[in-house]
């Protein structure tokens, strides 16, 4: 596709309802299960939403995949990080030897990690990196715009084209990951904007910042704001200015996961931040968007709710690289498998079930 405004407009146009007749009919299905009615509670919601995406009433998770995007950010120069891009080369090089926590996670999963080089600093030859890059990470958004228009646009429909090559291949299932150090501080940067909060409410420590680091964060965040001044109603230039090549990219596989018709979910923080970003740039693709986790970032809740989505899992995670919504994986397997496998009541002979009938 072209990297442009008009071939993104188009993308987001061509994005299909889900099917609301067998969402419906799901419904049905389950409540003639042998159980009390809407006992298994919000698995039940996520069979019937796989149904509608997928168009089936018997719908099934096939072939899962894990997009990591990972991407420098020339804020790092601030002092905001605790390490720098060393460590985003090392562990997206790790995610290719099954070392990286997305890798050995995805591996119990049943999931295949496709780590993908949308911007880091360094040139890797390692076998395994789809070579996506768009520029050797952003620029410092405290003195400069982070990227251009431009370079935002290719970062989005990067991120959509992935999507369309990997469901080209089979799968159809994605969680979202990514690896970037500093992206936290641009990841509350967006939030920042998105939600209309001050930055020192949507800031914490990222991987592990002492508090001094933590106040140079806030004041960074604030100053970038101020100088660059994004403008909330315009996805694309809050994303270019204050955010990170990560999270546009990601912002584009949750777009481009709607207009292909597969369901993706969200992971920590950072993910969050570039599905709140895909929604408010394409509000038709939130049915197709899943949960997971929250993070243990201050904001990970806030982004959720202004999603309107409430996490499965509460586990004080904040690693990112899509270890958490690897682990919602085994939730939706499980709420598919309950629903294949429980029998109807006019199926079981057990006198204890003849009063529910
Ligand atoms: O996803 C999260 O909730 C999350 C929260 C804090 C940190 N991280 C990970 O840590 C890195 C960013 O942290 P930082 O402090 O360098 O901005 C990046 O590689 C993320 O994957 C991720
Ligand atoms: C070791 C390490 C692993 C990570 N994974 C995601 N962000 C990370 C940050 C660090 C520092």
């Amino acid at each position: 596709m072209e990297y442009t405004q008009n071939a993104l407009a188009e993308v987001i146009r061509q994005i299909p309802s889900p099917d609301k007749e067998i969402m419906d009919e799901i419904y049905r299905q389950w409540d003639k299960k042998a159980k009390p009615l809407g006992s298994l509670g919000r698995l039940e919601d996520i069979v019937a939403a796989l149904g509608g995406i997928y168009g089936t009433v018997h719908p099934s998770t096939g072939k899962k995949g894990v997009i990591v995007m990972a991407a420098d950010n020339g804020v790092v120069a601030e002092g905001v990080a605790q390490s720098d891009y060393h460590v985003t080369t090392q562990v997206t090089c790790n995610m290719t030897c099954q070392d990286a926590t997305v890798s050995i996670l995805a591996h119990m999963n049943g999931a295949q990690v496709f780590p993908v080089d949308i911007g880091m600093y360094e040139d890797v030859t390692c076998p395994g990196i789809i070579d996506r890059k768009i520029r050797h990470g952003t620029a410092n958004m405290a003195k400069e715009p982070a990227m251009t228009r431009e370079e935002t646009l290719a970062a989005i429909c990067t991120g959509i084209e992935i999507v369309a090559e990997l469901k080209e291949k089979g799968f159809c299932f994605f969680a979202t990951g990514e690896m970037g150090i500093g992206n936290t501080t641009t990841s509350s940067a967006v939030a920042s904007v998105l939600l209309d909060c001050p930055p020192e409410t949507v800031t914490g420590r990222g991987a592990g910042l002492s508090s001094e680091g933590l106040s140079k964060k806030i004041r960074t965040i604030k100053n970038a704001i101020h100088d660059r001044k994004p403008d909330p109603k315009d996805i694309v230039d809050v994303l270019g200015k204050v955010g990170g090549l990560d999270i546009a990219g990601l912002a584009g596989c949750f777009i481009g996961a709607a207009r292909w018709r597969v369901p993706i979910v969200i992971d920590g923080f950072i993910s969050s931040v570039a599905a709140l970003a895909a929604v408010r740039l394409a509000p038709t693709c939130r049915p197709y968007i899943f949960p997971s986790h929250c993070s243990a970032e201050p904001a990970g809740k806030m982004v959720l709710e202004a999603l309107g989505m409430e996490p499965y899992i509460y586990a004080g995670m904040y690693l990112g690289e899509g270890t958490g919504a690897v682990m919602a994986f085994h939730l939706f397997d499980t709420a598919l498998e309950a629903y294949n496998k429980i029998p109807e009541f006019e199926d079981v002979h057990i006198e204890a079930y003849e009063h529910l009938k």
